[in-house]
């Protein structure tokens, strides 16, 4: 949109007035869906983007702001949102994908850590729940999933940037993702986590270094987008499995949506390779979002074409 709204990061009280504004504009093809709320009770609302009533449809879920310092994923999220909205019907490539696929966006998985950002500490990662007999706050919701929880890659001190919680989906925040798409996994073919920095296409496994079923499958999706990265943003993104091509991590969304049987399943780093890391300015958040869209078209089209 012309605004500059989608070139700014927005505090969390403005991105519920968004999501608001955005399902009250669009009546017949945006629902808000509250999927559960976090450990200070803040709504987790996921937007459901359906254009068409046709039967046995496919779906992609989408989520942005699993760590709250990451402040270029929600800012993603929302343009994506936006870009989908007004440009269905005008380009060619949003159209197919809306006419095959609903798609399910969370544009802030952890809205406690997001605010506490804003609020007291912009380099928080984890999210805001107390853990008892223990001063430090806050699980790190991308370990916190069932998927070979808490083993290599992940701690169980409280105190850790990356303590798997007590017990897997202990945190409202990862139970009320993995409820959602325990509930919806006969339809969502896609699966993609947003998150920053480091330029990388992701895909499982995190928790293993062994290969998963579909690696060619998936290999050639994660190549395919960051080759159209290339090709029309001139920039260079990484791919591959989690486990060889960042590190070790287990407990992870993406790893838990791909046993759930989700068998496209990815984990975008977007921009940018460290100079700003988390701190990403403002004025490249066109950028960092224009190729991520390119990335997610490129991998959704293909899901289309594939099943
Ligand atoms: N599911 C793990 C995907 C690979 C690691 C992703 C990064 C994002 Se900040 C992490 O959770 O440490
Ligand atoms: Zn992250
Ligand atoms: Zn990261």
């Amino acid at each position: 949109s012309s605004s500059t709204f989608y070139q700014k990061y927005h505090r969390l009280e403005d991105i519920y007035e968004w999501i608001n504004r955005t399902t009250h504009d669009n009546p017949s093809t945006v629902k808000a869906i509250l999927i559960g709320s976090s450990f200070e009770k803040q709504p987790l609302l996921a937007l459901k983007l359906s254009m068409n009533d046709r039967p046995d449809k496919k779906a992609m879920w989408m989520d942005c702001g699993i760590h709250a310092r990451e402040w270029i994923s929600p800012a993603f999220c929302l343009s994506f949102v936006q870009h989908s909205l007004s440009f269905y019907k005008q380009n060619q490539e949003i159209t197919h994908i809306l006419d095959n696929m609903d798609i399910y966006v969370l544009p802030v998985m952890n809205p406690d850590g997001y605010k506490h950002t804003w609020t007291e500490n912009r380099m928080w990662r984890k999210n805001r729940s107390h853990t008892k007999n223990t001063n430090c706050i806050g699980v790190d919701l991308n370990r916190n999933f069932d998927a070979n929880w808490c083993m290599e890659g992940a701690s169980r001190d409280p105190c850790s940037e990356t303590y798997c919680g007590r017990f897997p989906e202990s945190e409202p925040e990862s139970k009320a993702v993995a409820d959602f798409l325990r509930l919806h996994k006969d339809s969502i073919h896609l699966y993609i986590s947003i998150h920053s920095y480091s330029q990388m296409l992701l895909f499982p496994y995190s928790y293993t270094l062994e290969e998963a079923p579909n690696h060619s499958d998936l290999l050639e999706m994660a190549k395919g987008a960051a080759d159209n990265i290339k090709r029309y943003h001139r920039n260079h993104y990484v791919y591959g499995a989690g486990a060889k091509t960042i590190y070790l991590a287990p407990g992870g969304s993406d790893d838990w949506a791909y046993n759930l049987g989700i068998k496209y399943s990815f984990t975008f780093e977007l921009q940018d390779r460290g100079r700003y890391g988390f701190l990403l300015p403002p004025s490249h958040i066109h950028s960092a979002c224009s190729e991520a869209l390119t990335a997610v078209k490129t991998v959704a089209l293909m899901v289309i074409n594939k099943a």
